[in-house]
């Protein structure tokens, strides 16, 4: 059979209009009555009736959730398994995506009973054979594993384009291989989700019990001064999602560290005598999280214990201190944000993943800006005047990403230093 297929060309000018333009769909055949047509095998479809249909991989199945871009150009499965996307689909701005594979090693999450957080990705191209020494299983059957759902084929520029005018919106990504969508019942369940906005995602991600950790990392870190194998510090580590390569980092800095569930109380915490307190990452809407987190973190300030937080732990700390934080319209997702150090004046490029900021104009007096983005002004670090406590928006482990904020792990090495002196 003979047919012709128009190369892929996007219509930027069609970019706001309902129906984006998306590459060529695969076709269907019917050799007995001798047509081939093309066949949408996934859709998206946006909770304000926008659809764009492309072709399936990874899971079958129909997930709701919100659609977020992330342009960083490697360590899709890193992003993949960071337990801050739960509830999220991932647009990877970068157009291959899949092409090195999947491994052991390259995993976020630390807890691997369970399900995956992200719901699913959109891509440009279509995903292709693992062409990498390191690969050890097929980016579409690690997808199906992890049951996350894989749209290809999307202008994914015009996707983000459409994110930066109208914000992150909710919608379902669906594949069946049949082609055959209801699409009205589609439009109606993006429509009636409720968002992240209010959701605390935490307890499906947060370790059940305590746990030491270890491990170190495969590639050497910047800017620690080396620990020799010496556990000079005990950290307690508030796991509200933890990415692995954080614990890591610690470890190397030199950091004996014990992993505890979100809801581990003051007191639980204070007994296992901590030189310093972590507050993690994590997903969904700090505000909500902080009803039992921000109890248990006021009363650890009390004690004057050093703490450091990354990302979420950022902005439950923030709240902690009678700080506001708010839902933002496009979010920070991507490996090549800058972000100012004003306690340095230097500029570094780092890792970001998050939809919430802390709102800087109810920062109360007895804290201090720190760091802030360069892209759009919003804060990024912070730091108490009355409290060895400090935290960063961004995050320094950079997994994926420039590793210019490590040296934010030795900040907290000292601040425990100091307080022991
Ligand atoms: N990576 C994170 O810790 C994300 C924090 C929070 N869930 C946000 O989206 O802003």
């Amino acid at each position: 059979m003979d047919f012709w297929i128009e190369p892929f060309k996007p219509d930027f000018k069609a970019r706001m209009t309902q129906d984006l333009p998306s590459s060529p769909l695969p076709l269907r055949t019917d050799e007995a009555k001798g047509w081939s047509k093309p066949v949408a095998t996934a859709v998206l479809v946006l909770a304000d009736g926008t659809v764009l249909r492309g072709s399936g991989f990874g899971a079958i199945g129909e997930a709701v959730a919100e659609v977020c871009f992330n342009t960083a150009m490697t360590g899709y499965q890193e992003i993949l398994t960071d337990p801050s996307y739960a509830e999220q689909i991932v647009t990877f701005t970068f157009p291959h995506i899949g092409n090195v594979g999947t491994n052991e090693d390259d995993f976020e999450t630390t807890n691997f009973e369970a399900q995956a957080s992200v719901r699913g990705l959109i891509v440009l191209a279509p995903i292709t054979n693992p062409s990498n020494h390191r690969s050890t299983s097929h980016f579409d059957a690690w997808l199906k594993s992890r049951s996350i759902i894989g749209l290809s084929g999307i202008d994914t520029r015009a996707l983000t384009t459409l994110i930066r005018e109208k914000g992150m919106p909710n919608a379902v990504i669906a594949h069946h291989p049949d082609g055959i969508f209801d699409i009205e019942a589609l439009k109606a369940k993006a429509a009636a989700w409720h968002g992240i906005d209010g959701m605390d995602l935490v307890p499906p991600v947060t370790s059940s019990k305590p746990h030491e950790w270890t491990a170190t990392g495969i590639l050497p870190a910047r800017a620690l001064q080396p620990n020799n194998g010496e556990n000079r510090h005990r950290v307690v580590a508030i796991d509200y999602g933890v990415k692995r390569s954080i614990l890591q980092l610690l470890t190397e800095a030199g950091c004996a560290v014990t992993v505890v569930p979100a809801t581990a109380s003051a007191q639980e915490i204070a007994a296992l005598e901590p030189d310093g307190i972590f507050l993690s990452n994590g997903p969904g809407d700090p505000a909500e999280t902080a009803k039992y987190a921000v109890p248990i973190i006021q009363d650890l300030l009390e004690r004057k214990i050093p703490t450091f937080g990354i990302c979420l732990g950022h902005q439950i700390l923030a709240l902690a201190i009678g700080a506001k934080t708010h839902k933002m319209r496009q979010g920070h997702h991507g490996a090549n944000h800058p972000v100012l150090d004003k306690t340095t004046g230097k500029v570094e490029i780092v890792s970001m993943n998050h939809g919430f900021a802390v709102d800087i104009e109810t920062l109360p007096p007895q804290a201090v800006e720190t760091h802030l983005s360069l892209f759009d002004g919003t804060n990024c670090g912070i730091a108490l005047t009355d409290r060895p406590a400090f935290s960063v928006q961004h995050h320094p482990e950079a997994s994926p990403g420039p590793r210019d904020s490590h040296y934010l792990f030795q900040r907290f090495v000292t601040l425990m230093e100091q307080a022991k002196a």
